[in-house]
């Protein structure tokens, strides 16, 4: 019934935020209970839990991982860590040096979650501690949690945090455009309703890196966004990634 594909032991579920278009995921090992959750947002905890708890017959939440450090929402992972103690944040090491989690994950390195595994590549561009998590499943299926470093048809953009459109080109093309082909790839945020897409699919029909750098940085120079809204209240607060007081706890 929680099989990804027939005969899988992943769980795996795709949660929305309508606010700020981020998407959460709950991956676990359902023989064990062994959970992840990625990117959870701050008004969706109580959601996110029940889920959980649903989902696994034995749900044991181990960590909760954060691409980065979100400009456009709150993280989820203080009040989690408040109702799971044993629950440990996490980001990836590089890059994050300035900001708090219980645990910091080298590049190369993976995290456990029962039978699976999530590998972390280093892809700064968006900020400076941009990671990629990447995932093989039970069915020889593999999923890349993109964070905003590749988007659908898009990618983050580079104009603060440490932002750099020349980093973001090479790590997608180093990092993210080198995995399989049919890696299933699993952005942080959609503003157009899409789900997934995948390396092969990104490779031809990205707009911003199917073209040369100098093209992409172009692109980049003149997205003319707006800052996102809650910017200045969602970085102090994500800095510290769930090992502060969550206010009107
Ligand atoms: N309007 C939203 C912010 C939209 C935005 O800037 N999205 C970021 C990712 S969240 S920091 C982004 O990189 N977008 C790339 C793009 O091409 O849209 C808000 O106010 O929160």
């Amino acid at each position: 019934m929680h099989r990804a594909v027939p005969g899988s032991q992943l769980v795996f579920r795709q949660l929305f935020d309508q606010t700020s278009c981020t998407y959460t995921y709950l991956i676990g090992d359902r023989e064990s209970g062994d959970a992840a959750i990625i990117d959870p947002v701050l008004s969706h905890t109580d959601r996110d839990l029940e889920l959980l708890e649903e989902v696994f017959k034995k749900p044991n939440l181990r960590y909760a991982v954060n691409t980065h450090v979100h400009a456009d929402h709150l993280t989820a992972t203080g009040r989690m860590k408040k109702r799971i103690p044993d629950l440990e944040s996490v980001l990836g090491a590089a890059g994050n040096e300035a900001a708090k989690a219980d645990v910091k994950v080298a590049e190369g390195n993976a995290l456990s979650i029962g039978r699976f595994s999530l590998t972390f590549l280093h892809t700064p561009g968006h900020t400076q501690g941009c990671h990629t998590l990447v995932l093989k499943d039970d069915a020889d299926r593999q999923l890349a949690f993109t964070g905003d470093t590749l988007l659908i048809r898009g990618c983050g953009r580079t104009d603060f945090q440490g932002g750099s459109s020349d980093e973001l080109y090479d790590s997608v093309q180093q990092k993210i455009f080198t995995l399989d082909e049919d890696t299933i790839l699993l952005p942080a945020h959609d503003y157009r309703g899409r789900t997934m897409s995948t390396v092969c699919e990104e490779k031809r029909y990205n707009p911003r890196l199917s073209k040369d750098k100098a093209t992409f940085k172009s692109i980049m120079a003149n997205l003319n966004l707006q800052y996102p809204k809650q910017i200045d209240r969602a970085l102090p607060f994500n800095m510290l990634c769930g090992l502060h007081e969550v206010p009107g706890e």
